[in-house]
């Protein structure tokens, strides 16, 4: 008789992450948790992960006050303002997922550098100042929150690296001394589509292009999975962060680690759904490599099964060009306005 696998296909995990963030010994433990969730699912929850709660809450307060703003007023701080550097509001619909426009309005956000910066100065994309709305203590909000959750960004990394039965510094050492990091307010309005508008999800079917992505959702929910076994949902969990890993992870770990697609249903619920993703990525110059020795790693090309039909394993060069070949496909407007 052949034997059922134990790992609960239906819902995803839930690891609490606290020894890992204390560096305590206990962090192997949880490093396995998350490696067989990396290698199920490629999604999981983690919970004593240390981000304080008042702070998450303070920036949900802001941004539904900074999205209620009529949009005449948003529009001040248009992603096309933002330049290269890639930062800024956009409208609801004006981000396409899959070729098709979501319904969630968003600010895009990243590591605050001065204009004086030489990365800002050699005119990188997607570096550079923030747009920060003029609301009250929203820019500080943002900041911290950004601070405080790349942290655990690094702490996580590292359970990764140790799951892979590397080094717990092994990325660090290769990619996120200096990560990459972009943050995104999104908010799902549960308002209808207009007749005749081509919209059916909050965020199409999609991966996450870099390392690993933590995100804050509200008690809203929507967000669902595709995993081997059919979609699921990640439904809120209160106090946990959801977690996914993205492309390159898959890229590195020769798809060991798969990332895995996901999207967001339309908000009906009658209030509005917010969400705040952070992109913990390798640093734009990074060159992306295989992991050498992983065992079960068979790099195999599973383009035809893949929302994107892309060979993730062919990819060769800097994690900032696949970053823009990607981002240039969701925002094709801007791309010619400002690249
Ligand atoms: O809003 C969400 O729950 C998910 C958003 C997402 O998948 C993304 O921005 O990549
Ligand atoms: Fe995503």
């Amino acid at each position: 008789m052949l034997s059922t696998p134990m790992t609960d296909t239906q819902t995803l995990p839930v690891i609490d992450v606290a020894p890992l963030v204390a560096g305590a010994p206990g962090r192997v433990g949880v490093a396995t948790q998350i490696g067989a969730a990396c290698r199920a699912h490629g999604f999981f929850y983690v919970t004593g992960h240390g981000v304080d709660a008042a702070l998450v809450r303070r920036l949900e307060d802001l941004s539904h006050r900074f999205f209620e703003l009529p949009e005449a007023t948003k529009m001040q701080w248009r992603m096309a303002l933002g330049g290269r550097a890639w930062r800024g509001f956009f409208p609801l619909g004006g981000e396409l997922t899959s070729g098709r426009p979501d319904w969630k309005e968003g600010l895009y956000l990243g590591a605050e550098l001065p204009a004086s910066h030489p990365l800002v100065q050699a005119k990188t994309p997607v570096h550079g100042p923030n747009l920060f709305p003029d609301v009250p203590g929203l820019r500080e909000t943002i900041l911290a929150y950004m601070a405080a959750v790349t942290q655990l960004g690094h702490r996580l990394m590292e359970g990764i690296a140790l799951s892979l039965g590397l080094p717990a510094a092994y990325f660090a050492e290769r990619y996120t001394a200096d990560p990459l990091i972009l943050l995104r307010l999104f908010n799902y309005p549960s308002q209808p589509v207009p007749e005749g508008l081509d919209v059916q999800w909050g965020v199409g079917e999609h991966t996450d292009y870099g390392l690993l992505t933590l995100l804050h959702q509200d008690q809203v929910g929507g967000l669902a999975v595709h995993t081997p076994g059919g979609w699921i949902d990640a439904p809120p969990i209160p106090g946990s962060f959801v977690c996914n890993i993205g492309d390159m992870l898959d890229r590195m770990t020769g798809g060991l680690y798969k990332s895995t697609p996901h999207r967001v249903k339309r908000n009906t619920s009658g209030r509005d759904r917010l969400s705040f993703p952070l992109f913990f990525d390798p640093n734009f110059e990074a060159r992306v490599q295989r992991i050498e020795g992983l065992s079960g790693a068979q790099a195999r090309d599973d383009s035809a099964e893949r929302w994107d039909r892309a060979n993730v394993h062919a990819f060769n060069g800097r994690y900032g060009d696949y970053l823009l070949a990607k981002v240039s496909k969701v925002f094709p407007q801007l791309r010619d306005e400002v690249l």
